[in-house]
């Protein structure tokens, strides 16, 4: 874990540093995908079997490549009431949000009478990819599926990695509850590659969503133009900004809620209040101890962690906006809250307030949990509706308004040197 004080001699650097540093997708990786791409492009079901076996450590043959439509309605039967209670308050909050997300379509006439406006369709099939490696995640298959549908999507195709063969059984039910068309048991970049160009079984998609590790996360990089992806959204990352009124323990869980995902997760507190990063400290260590992630969260406190010490939480904020960070908590009593968020510029999604941990949007509060990661938040939204969707804009033309606009448009295709367009117009005019 890295400490620094802005009065440290050195700290823009060591803070470029922290800003500059690729956790996410190496040189190694890049290759590795460009790679697995290429061989399910050329050889299909026979090259996912192979990778499955490879890293998933089963047969897809012998145990089965898809989930069946009744062994998720049975799933869903199955669960503990007050899992199944906790699982449908999440979906139905989901719903919600992204219901208001829905577009309206556009057509008007403007003052040259010229009929103008747009239509929004949603895509005929999505790839929802849901990660599975070191985790299961019922709730992004929430995340994914519920606005894929409320876009209109015809064909939701999930996948999912199944480590050893096992089934997770709440993702299943998840997949329930959202409406889930297929759902095949293939994770990783060759996952991806099968959405995008299509397999003997598996029929290619418009646009892959979701969230992975860095191999999935490259994968749709390298992917977008064949198909339509989101954003990428891989290792889990957090900056909490914190004053000293904040319970230490209650911080430190912030902290390591996100850096159990991934030994490359990243988590960050800046503080104006040097003994509270002291004690926050302290408690990351002894939580660490006790949690049956603690290997990996460690791993990600020890190597990617980091505690700045700021005269003001006012001036942390420029730096908060150069991380561009997935998640940022403001923890401090509302009024402060809601100031500082004014100063945020970058982030996927904020926090406000002691009282409202990252967790709860992990989960429940209705905003989608998939986000940009690696300061994607400069240029990248979080997965919404309109991720699902596009927009065909429309105009027409009556012979009015065809020889109020038509002549500059005639005479700009002069200028162009294009005659066919120029003619196209002026045929019209006359
Ligand atoms: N940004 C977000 O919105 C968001 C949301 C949820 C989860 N996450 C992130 O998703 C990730 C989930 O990762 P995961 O590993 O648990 O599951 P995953 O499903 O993303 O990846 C597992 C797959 O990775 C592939 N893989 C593993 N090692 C490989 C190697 N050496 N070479 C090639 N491929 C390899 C395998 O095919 C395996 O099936 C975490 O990083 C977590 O932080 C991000
Ligand atoms: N924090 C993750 C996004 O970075 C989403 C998630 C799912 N389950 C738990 N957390
Ligand atoms: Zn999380």
């Amino acid at each position: 874990m890295l400490r620094l004080n802005t009065t440290d001699t050195g700290f823009a650097e060591a803070f470029d540093i922290l800003v500059g540093a690729r956790r996410e997708s190496d040189a190694g990786v890049a290759a590795d995908v460009s790679r697995i791409l290429a061989d399910v492009k050329a050889g299909g079901d026979a090259v996912l079997r192979e990778l499955t076996q490879k890293f998933d450590r089963f047969d897809l043959d012998s145990n089965g490549w898809q989930i069946s439509a009744a062994q998720c309605a049975a799933a869903y039967a199955a669960l503990e009431p007050d899992l199944r209670d906790a699982l449908d308050l999440a979906a139905q909050r989901i719903t919600s949000y992204h219901q208001a997300q829905l577009p309206e379509n556009r057509d008007y006439r403007d003052d040259q009478g010229v009929r103008l406006g747009a239509k929004w369709n949603g895509v005929d099939a999505a790839g929802l990819y849901v990660p599975g490696g070191r985790a299961a995640y019922p709730s992004s298959v929430l995340m994914n599926a519920i606005p894929a549908k409320v876009a209109g999507v015809g064909r939701l195709v999930m996948v999912t990695p199944t480590p050893d063969g096992e089934v997770n059984q709440t993702v299943l039910a998840a997949a329930h509850i959202a409406g889930v068309d297929e759902i095949w048991r293939v994770g990783g970049a060759q996952a991806v590659a099968a959405l995008a160009y299509g397999t003997e079984k598996i029929a290619p998609v418009d646009v892959i969503t979701g969230p992975g590790n860095a191999w999935v996360a490259e994968a749709k990089r390298q992917l977008y133009g064949v198909v339509g992806i989101d954003m990428v959204a891989g290792p889990s990352e957090i900056v909490v900004v914190a004053d000293g009124q904040n319970d230490p323990e209650w911080t430190a869980a912030d902290l390591l809620s996100q850096a159990e995902h991934d030994l490359t997760s990243q988590s960050i507190l800046f503080t104006d209040d040097a003994a509270f990063a002291d004690a926050v400290t302290k408690s990351v260590d002894v939580q660490i101890a006790a949690l049956s992630t603690g290997k990996v969260a460690g791993a990600s406190w020890r190597d990617h962690g980091a505690v700045i010490v700021t005269d003001s939480l006012e001036s942390a904020m420029p730096l908060v906006n150069l991380l561009a960070a997935e998640h940022v908590e403001l923890a401090t009593d509302m009024n402060r809250a809601e100031a500082l968020f004014a100063a945020i510029r970058h982030a996927g999604s904020v926090f406000l307030g002691r009282h409202t941990p990252e967790a709860i949007g992990d989960y429940v509060a209705g905003p989608n949990h998939v986000l940009p990661t690696g300061r994607r938040a400069r240029f990248a939204s979080g997965l919404s509706v309109l991720d699902f969707m596009k927009r065909t804009s429309f105009i027409a033309l009556d012979e009015d308004s065809v020889r109020k606009i038509g002549p500059a448009a005639a005479r700009l295709a002069d200028a162009e040197g294009l005659p066919a367009h120029a003619a196209s117009v002026r045929k019209r005019l006359k």
